[in-house]
């Protein structure tokens, strides 16, 4: 697979490249840049230090959403659902990790709290208008369609 290249800086020392899980992998696993364990107590959200910041390209954006056994398995999943990278963005990536589980949850340094999907972007100019061109669905939606 073609890979894009993309700039990425550390900012902490400890810190660690995002890597693919797979060669077809959508989504860059995300490391927690810790310098002991952190608990997340059942409820509780806590800001984690990636230690990176990288340029995403124009006219993309990069998605960052729960791992899938993490979030299932001991609830750890990003308390904004998902987390919205803008290209402009030079910050250090962070991650609002929040315990849905009744225990409480420990996150080692360097594991894989998050991933990344780098993916294209429309910007949109938005031109108000009266009327909207017809289709087949129209207005129907939450489940108009049936079961
Ligand atoms: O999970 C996330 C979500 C966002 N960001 C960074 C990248 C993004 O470009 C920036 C701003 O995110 P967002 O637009 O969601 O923040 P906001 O709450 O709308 O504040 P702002 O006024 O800074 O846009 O924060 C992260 O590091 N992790």
């Amino acid at each position: 697979m073609k890979k894009a290249q993309i700039r990425i800086k550390k900012l902490r020392e400890d810190a660690v490249v995002p890597t693919y899980g797979s060669p077809y992998a959508a989504g860059a696993d995300l490391y927690a840049c810790l310098e002991e364990e952190q608990v997340v107590s059942p409820g509780q959200t806590v800001m984690f230090h990636t230690g990176i910041a990288m340029e995403i390209p124009e006219g993309y954006a990069g998605l960052i959403f729960a791992r899938s056994g993490l979030a299932s398995k001991r609830g750890l999943a990003p308390a904004n659902k998902v987390g919205v990278v803008d290209s402009d963005y030079r910050g250090e990536f962070m991650i609002a990790l929040h315990n849905h589980s009744d225990v409480p949850q420990t996150v080692l340094p360097g594991e894989r709290i998050a991933q990344m999907v780098i993916t294209p972007v429309l910007a949109a100019e938005f031109l108000q208008v009266e009327e909207l061109e017809e289709t087949q669905r129209g207005s129907g939606g939450f489940g108009s369609t049936g079961r």
